[in-house]
């Protein structure tokens, strides 16, 4: 059977984002601190202008410009006005308040001296630089005003666009729901961590990986545990997630040919369409997607190959797109490239894109020099772990030559 290629993949996947129907992904009220890293569905309006009033930017003295046009100029002081505590009156021909930063701005008075410019001697202040009309004055609304959309759907919340929504005095945001991700491993072999495998056994990794790459593109993710190389219990286990109304549902294991390779016919035995069913990628050959036929709300089932590595390179170029794109952000068409520089001459390739563990060692114009690593076997962390990037190879690249231009996929977003 013929591979599809990567690029006809990821299409396919990010097709699958959209909703079966009318329905739209649906959307949550959070409140400001639950909502960093989500993705705002609705833009947010400023609720109020910022500042609120003409204030000052410096602790100093308010005056009337034309007071201390001339330097020195000696002013009567007749009050304070400090941050939330406003100075009542009105500043008059003669007089200054003593003003601190981020205080209104009196009436009467049009500009700022800093206090490192004046003098003191009881309640007069004189002036020995020249004032300036508007000078170290923040004007009302100069940040934003009241209506302003300060941030659009689409986005995701960053720390700063928190801050910006609460100046605006927005208490609570709109946005997307979470992706429901649920994992389910396969193999009779799997152990988990801490429990004592022997060595005949194997340490559930992937779980770890794949469900980091999808929490931190924005997945809620459950481990629905270790499902036996046994068809009954493997089909039991997908109806079980099936039925649980998951968003994506995401096997791992048992993708390929073997006799214990049972995930493929179990999908297709509980309903789901399998329209990806192994692609030309190296690591992650076995890859499958699909939707359950009948499903209007559109569970879709990712089954990732066991080897720790093709699956976390499968994670990285489908699932991660997946949850953004079904949370509304915008997602690349094709796969997130960058330019890089060969560090090493490297082979012809075959007809699988390749994706190889990579590391920089230096720089040219800018560009990261790339080499891979010596060892590419898909089941080995250790190489994963220690790679920088993955150097992305198209099928049937020619050899290349130190030097040349290639492609780059950082690991990490
Ligand atoms: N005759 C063929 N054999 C294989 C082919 C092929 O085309 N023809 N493809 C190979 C490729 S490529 C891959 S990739 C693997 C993927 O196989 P499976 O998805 O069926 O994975 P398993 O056999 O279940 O496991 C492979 C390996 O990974 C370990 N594993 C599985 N799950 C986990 C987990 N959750 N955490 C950590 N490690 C896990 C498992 O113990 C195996 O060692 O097939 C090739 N074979
Ligand atoms: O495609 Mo497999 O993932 O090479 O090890």
């Amino acid at each position: 059977m013929a591979l599809m290629p990567v690029e006809e993949a990821l299409a396919r996947l990010l097709a699958a984002a959209q909703p079966r129907g009318d329905a739209p992904w649906p959307t949550e009220r959070v409140d400001l601190w639950e909502a960093a890293g989500r993705v705002l569905a609705a833009p947010v309006l400023a609720r109020r202008t910022t500042p609120g009033a003409d204030v000052s930017a410096m602790d100093g003295y308010a005056l009337r410009a034309v007071d201390a046009a001339e330097v020195p100029a000696t002013l009567r002081l007749i009050g304070e006005s400090a941050a939330g505590r406003p100075f009542p009156g009105r500043v008059e021909p003669g007089t200054t308040v003593r003003i601190f930063t981020g205080a209104v701005l009196p009436e009467g008075a049009d500009a700022i001296v800093i206090q490192e410019d004046t003098r003191r001697e009881g309640d007069l202040v004189t002036m020995v630089e020249a004032a300036t009309a508007g000078r170290h004055i923040r004007r009302a609304g100069g940040d934003f005003a009241t209506g302003e959309v300060l941030l659009a759907a689409g986005q995701r919340l960053r720390p700063r666009d928190l801050a910006l929504a609460a100046s605006a005095d927005v208490a609570e945001l709109r946005v997307a729901r979470r992706p429901r991700v649920a994992l389910l491993s396969t193999g009779d072999e799997l152990v988990r961590p801490g429990a004592g495998a022997g060595a005949h056994q194997v340490i559930l990794s992937n779980v770890y990986s794949v469900g980091g790459l999808a929490r931190a593109a924005g997945a809620e993710v459950t481990d629905l545990g270790i499902l036996p190389d046994d068809r009954t219990a493997t089909e039991a286990g997908i109806r079980a997630a099936l039925d649980a109304g998951f968003d994506i549902i995401v096997t791992t294991g048992g993708a390929s040919v073997g006799d214990h390779d049972l995930v493929a016919p179990s999908l297709v035995a509980q309903g789901v369409d399998l329209e990806i069913h192994k692609i030309a990628l190296r690591p992650g050959k076995p890859l499958m997607f699909g939707r359950l036929a009948c499903d209007a709300g559109g569970t879709r089932v990712l089954g990732l190959p066991g080897n720790p590595v093709s699956a976390h390179v499968c994670a990285l170029v489908f699932l991660v797109p997946l949850i953004r794109a079904l949370q509304g952000l915008a997602v690349p068409a094709g796969l997130p490239l960058q330019p890089a520089v060969l560090g090493a001459d490297i082979k012809a390739n075959d007809l699988r894109m390749d994706f190889q563990r990579a590391e920089i060692i230096g720089r040219d114009n800018g560009l990261p020099i790339v080499r891979p690593l010596p060892v590419q076997d898909s089941s080995m962390l250790s190489v994963l772990a220690r790679a920088d990037l993955l150097l992305v190879r198209a099928p049937q690249s020619p050899a290349a030559r130190a030097g040349e231009p290639c492609a780059i996929l950082p690991l990490e977003d």
